[in-house]
């Protein structure tokens, strides 16, 4: 019975909709599937899958050696010694030497079926696993527009561990095949009557099981499905406590989650009646077999037609065979939740759309000359378009500052500047280079972009910088100093080495901005592109910050700087401002030359002042 825990599905989390998914699916049709997806998991782990399967039958043949070693016991140790009143030493130890090295390779198969079966489950997990975060990360933003962050996790998580769960039963179930055939060769060899049980209880367990697993298994998929739902739920409780503390909407919350807590129980309570039923007629049958056996053995026995060892050594193979019988009921009855957790890993890993990488690199060095050129662009899921023939020249180590109205279009242009998505028309080019020509190295060393919100890792401040590139710590330290974050950093206790918790929470905005700048600066890009990236930092150090850049650029030393700016100090230090309007540049000059002649521009400026001093 200790084959259980090991054997049994795991019981990875699905993501939602599973139960609806099964209770559609043409059965026929996800046994199909369901095999070819055993036989890719099966190809691709060819070796340590044999192995574990090696391992399998080991179990499974030595299991029923194990019966024959007891019926001869029976017939050659225990019945002469009752009858002669002493103990036959001689056939004593060898039925001890036969049991113990049954029990020992008994043993190597149970290691190499479960230990090598974990490994072949685990290894496709990881496997998936990694495919399908490479594969997030080369898809373009417009994919990950459309798919919430919850289905992404749940597709790298759940969904990987639906598909290949099956693999945890799956070479105990093989094994057990095995071991069936030769169960029957040894009952048939011992007593044809009492085989005649065995074939009647053997299939009937297994399609019981077959049926049990079908009608179970959605329903353990729904019931683990509304797991995912009450940790997001409360997820989302914890993450927003500050607002349903500060709103007094605690009482509204707690009925959120006792709706979904409730509808968990209910779904568990369901799964639990279908087990009630099921399990004891299970556990029964085989126990209703021995009887049988039992009865109908010593009838054969008196009438001489059978010996008692026979009628031992089937009735121990019903009891340690019935047990593992289950595990071809447990891989049917996973075959569907496989499929769906397949489909939806597959719908991930087929997807189209990444982004196609040149192979040039920018000759050079020093801050690069910007033309964006006629460029317009539309979110796949827009209705119309959100940048229309945006031109813009920028000289080698100038400051540009976009400024707008919000909606406008400005981190949307930020995005296009470093391909998170590409323009439907026009180009960007830096040094005369479109920089779709660019290879990936290459634009993420030439472009860098401090991005409106800062994210921040849960580790030291140095490879919050560093991003595990090399660089030494001069090279962050100096980074630190131009964003004027030296300080601070020196002041924690370990210094570069300071932890940072889940999203820096230990900071504050401010610092987690200047952080963030300092990521993107001690890579030395050649052209900056800053998303009212020091919006948290106080004026006057957010001025220091940019003269820093701007002392930089002058030496020569520094990126070309694109800024989305709101305050009018730092608008002020740009060299030439960009007015956007609604998605179309609605005037460009010096931040004095729009002042004078737009009265859009002026008020726009004026309101951001004015609100940021109301904030402060
Ligand atoms: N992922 C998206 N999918 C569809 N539309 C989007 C998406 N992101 C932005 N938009 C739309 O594009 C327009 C421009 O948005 P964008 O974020 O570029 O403006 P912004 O000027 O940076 O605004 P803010 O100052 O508020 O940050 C808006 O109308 C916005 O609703």
């Amino acid at each position: 019975m200790s084959d259980r825990t090991t054997a049994e599905p795991a019981s990875a989390a699905p993501s939602d909709a599973d139960e609806r998914d099964l209770g559609t699916t043409d059965h026929t049709h996800v046994t199909g599937r369901g095999f070819a997806l055993l036989g890719q998991g099966i190809r691709e782990q060819r070796f340590l899958f044999s192995l574990s399967v090696i391992g399998s039958v080991l179990y499974g043949a030595m299991t029923v050696a194990d019966a024959w070693v007891l019926g001869w016991a029976t017939d050659h140790v225990i019945r002469p010694s009752f009858a002669r009143g002493e103990i036959a030493k001689g056939a004593l130890a060898g039925a001890i030497a036969l049991f113990l090295a049954v029990a020992i390779l008994r043993g190597l198969g149970v290691i190499g079926r479960r230990l090598i079966g974990g490994v072949v489950f685990y290894r496709l997990i990881a496997d998936y696993r990694r495919r399908v975060t490479r594969k997030y990360l080369s898809l373009p933003m417009a994919w990950h527009h459309r798919h919430p962050t919850g289905q992404l996790l749940s597709n790298a998580n759940a969904d990987v561990e639906a598909t290949w769960s099956v693999f945890m039963p799956l070479p105990m179930a093989v094994g057990v095949i095995a071991m069936l055939v030769a169960a029957i060769v040894a009952m048939l060899a011992a007593d044809v009557v009492l085989t005649i049980v065995g074939l009647i209880v053997f299939p009937a367990l297994f399609a019981i099981n077959v049926f049990y697993q079908r009608w179970l298994s959605p329903k353990v998929s729904y019931a683990q499905s509304l797991r995912g739902d009450v940790s997001s739920v409360a997820h989302e409780s914890f993450d927003g406590a500050l607002v349903v503390k500060s709103l007094g909407r605690e009482a509204d919350e707690t009925e959120r989650f006792t709706k979904v807590t409730h509808e968990l129980r209910d779904a568990n309570i369901a799964v639990g009646r279908i087990r009630s039923m099921f399990d004891p007629l299970l556990e029964a049958l085989p126990n209703l077999g021995i009887l049988l056996v039992i009865v109908l053995g010593v009838g054969r026995v008196a009438s001489g037609a059978a010996d008692p060892g026979d009628v031992v050594q089937v009735a121990y193979l019903f009891t340690v065979v019935a047990f593992p019988v289950r595990a071809i009921g447990w891989v049917l009855g996973e075959l569907p939740r496989s499929v769906v957790g397949w489909e939806r890993v597959s719908s991930v890993l087929d997807a189209e759309g990444s982004m196609a990488y040149g192979s040039r690199t920018l000759p050079g060095g020093g801050p690069v000359a910007l033309d964006i050129d006629g460029l317009t662009f539309g979110y796949a899921d827009g209705d119309r378009d959100v940048l229309r023939g945006i031109d813009v020249e920028v000289e080698p180590g100038k400051v540009i500052a976009v400024v707008g109205a919000t909606g406008s279009g400005k981190s949307t242009l930020t995005s296009l500047l470093t391909r998170l998505v590409d323009p439907q028309h026009g180009a960007i080019r830096v040094d005369g280079h479109d920089i779709r020509e660019l290879s990936h190295a290459e634009l993420a060393k030439a472009i860098a972009v401090v991005p409106q919100a800062t994210f921040l890792f849960d580790d030291s401040v140095r490879e919050n910088v560093t991003l595990g590139g090399d660089f030494s710590d001069e090279d962050v330290w100096a980074a630190l100093r131009t964003v004027q974050a030296d300080g601070f950093v020196a002041r924690l206790p370990a210094g570069l080495d300071a932890e940072l918790g889940e999203r820096g929470t230990t900071l504050s905005g401010g610092q987690r901005q200047r952080l963030s700048l300092a990521r993107a600066l001690v890579r030395r890009p050649r052209l900056l592109v800053m998303d009212d990236a020091t919006s948290a930092v106080d004026p006057e150090v957010e001025q220091r910050i940019l003269k820093a850049l701007a002392a930089h650029t002058a030496d020569d030393d520094g990126p070309t700087v694109l800024v989305v700016a709101y305050r009018k100090a730092t608008i002020a230090l740009a060299d030439e401002v960009v007015f956007l309007d609604d998605g179309v540049i609605a005037d460009r000059g010096s931040h004095d030359e729009l002042v004078a002649r737009s009265a859009d521009y002026r008020n726009l400026v004026n309101a951001y002042d004015h609100a940021r001093e109301v904030e402060s």
